[in-house]
């Protein structure tokens, strides 16, 4: 493909601006959970978007809004850290909440956050507040911060998105896309959902999480009434890494089963019940060593 271009955004807003709501509308079909072996270790990815030539990747920047009040330079430094890959920074606010104390805080800094980058708004919820305070609060935002473009999105009903889209498409730098086409289109639900689950048992078992530990999604149910049924086996190489996994009565994988199904839910938009089981497999690296030497290749879908 001649004349890719490919870069990053990073969305920062207030917890429940709706940013979760917005990623998932702009990368559609075309979503990635991208795992965390591939994750940078400065930013957290958590979409890819394609428009025409260009791949546009979404990074989270966790923290930026947190400490409130103190919001100095070394926090803003440290919190902006997440992004600094970032090409454009979209700040979402909400119509309806207007400037709150949170985005009053940050304004001052988006100067030295957005230094280097394209700064765009987004006010997300406008399907929530009269035109004429819409126009007032796009006034005021862009007083305060001259803002490259202001988007007036409404992230769940999809007004303004697709134009929001192509803007971002075409300001990402000209250059070879970053994740391989096959990595982001139509990545299998099934993957994700694992990928979902290993995800998690990582954030609870840290350096205790067992080297050799894969999880699989056994079966995928899709029920009448619009839920689905998701079984997911987690394999551990011993019979010892089983206990780690469970965690006293249990608790752990309960715990691990809960965060994932939320979060599967979350982002199906629908109800989910999730199943897990750990088993052991003790040859699993030397059978996939095996597959590979038989030439089954994973990419492929022959195993
Ligand atoms: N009315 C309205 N509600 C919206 C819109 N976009 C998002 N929401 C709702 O706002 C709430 C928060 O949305 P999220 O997408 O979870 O927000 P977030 O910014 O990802 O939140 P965190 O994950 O906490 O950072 C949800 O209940 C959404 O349904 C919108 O355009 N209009």
């Amino acid at each position: 493909m001649s004349n890719t271009r490919a870069g990053f955004v990073a969305l920062i807003g207030e917890p429940n601006a709706g940013k979760s709501t917005l990623l998932n509308r702009m990368v559609g079909a075309k979503v990635s959970i991208v795992t965390h072996k591939v994750q940078t270790t400065r930013a957290r990815i958590r979409g890819v978007a394609i428009e025409g030539d260009a791949q546009i990747v979404f990074v989270d920047t966790p923290g930026l809004f947190k400490p409130r009040r103190r919001l100095d330079r070394a926090m803003v430094a440290a919190a902006w850290g997440g992004a600094s890959d970032a090409d454009v920074v979209v700040l979402m606010i909400e119509a309806h909440r207007g400037i709150t104390e949170g985005v009053k805080t940050l304004l001052p800094r988006l100067a030295e956050i957005g230094e280097g980058r394209i700064v765009a708004l987004a006010i997300n919820k406008i399907d929530r507040v009269k035109t004429e305070a819409l126009l007032q609060l796009t006034k005021e935002m862009n007083d305060a911060y001259p803002f490259a473009e202001t988007f007036m999105i409404s992230a769940e009903k999809g007004h303004g998105c697709d134009a929001l889209r192509a803007w971002l498409g075409a300001k990402m730098p000209e250059g070879p896309w970053l994740y391989p086409e096959d990595q982001i289109a139509d990545l299998p639900m099934r993957m994700i959902a694992a990928e979902m689950t290993r995800e998690k048992l990582t954030l609870r078992l840290h350096q205790e999480l067992p080297y050799e530990l894969t999880v699989e999604t056994e079966n995928w149910e899709e029920r009448e009434d619009g839920s689905a049924r998701v079984d997911q086996i987690v394999y551990v190489a011993r019979d010892g890494h089983k206990g780690i996994v469970l965690g006293k009565g249990g608790e752990t994988i309960k715990s691990v089963s809960k965060a994932s199904r939320e979060e599967l839910a979350k982002f199906l938009d629908r109800k989910v019940h999730l199943f897990l089981q750990v088993k052991v497999r003790p040859n699993w690296l030397e059978e996939s060593e095996r597959y590979s030497e038989m030439g089954l290749d994973f990419k492929d879908g022959n195993t």
